[in-house]
C-alpha cells in the first residue's frame, strides 16, 4: 500500500528524473497550466461524484484529486509535511473556537 508521503515522493522523483510514458512526466512537462486544468476538472469530478450514490466512484474521484494536487504541490516545491505542519497549527486553532463556544452557551 502507497501512503500519500510515498505517492508524493515518487512525484519528486519524476519531476528530479524525468521518465518516458510517466503521465507524471507529461503533466510537468506540459506545466503548471496544464496541471492546474486537471486539479479544476478533478475537483469537479469530486463534486459530480458527491452528489451521485456510488462511494466507489467519489473515492476513486477523490484519489485523482489527492495526485493532481501532489503533483502541483511538487511543481510549487510545497512538501506533505508543510501541509502537516498547517494542519498541526489548526488543532490548537479550532479547540480555542470550541472552547470559546462552549463559554458562549454558559
Ligand atoms: N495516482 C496516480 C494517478 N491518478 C490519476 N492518474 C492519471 O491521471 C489521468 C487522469 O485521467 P483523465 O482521463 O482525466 O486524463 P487523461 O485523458 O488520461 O489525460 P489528459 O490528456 O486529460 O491530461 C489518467 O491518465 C491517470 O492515469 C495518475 N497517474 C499516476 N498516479 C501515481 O503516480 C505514480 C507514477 O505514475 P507515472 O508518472 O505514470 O509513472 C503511479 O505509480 C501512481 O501511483
Amino acid at each position: 500500500m502507497q501512503t500519500v508521503e510515498e505517492l508524493y515522493q515518487l512525484i519528486l522523483q519524476r519531476k528530479s528524473n524525468p521518465e518516458k510514458g510517466s503521465y507524471t512526466d507529461y503533466l510537468f512537462t506540459k506545466g503548471l497550466d496544464k496541471i492546474l486544468k486537471k486539479v479544476g476538472e478533478e475537483s469537479t469530478e469530486v463534486i459530480v461524484a458527491a452528489k451521485n450514490p456510488s462511494d466507489e466512484e467519489f473515492v476513486y474521484e477523490v484519489s485523482d484529486l489527492v495526485y493532481h494536487v501532489l503533483v502541483l504541490m511538487a511543481d510549487r516545491g510545497i512538501s506533505v509535511d508543510d501541509i502537516k505542519k498547517e494542519l498541526a497549527k489548526r488543532e490548537g486553532l479550532m479547540s480555542k473556537t470550541q472552547e470559546r463556544r462552549e463559554i458562549d452557551k454558559l
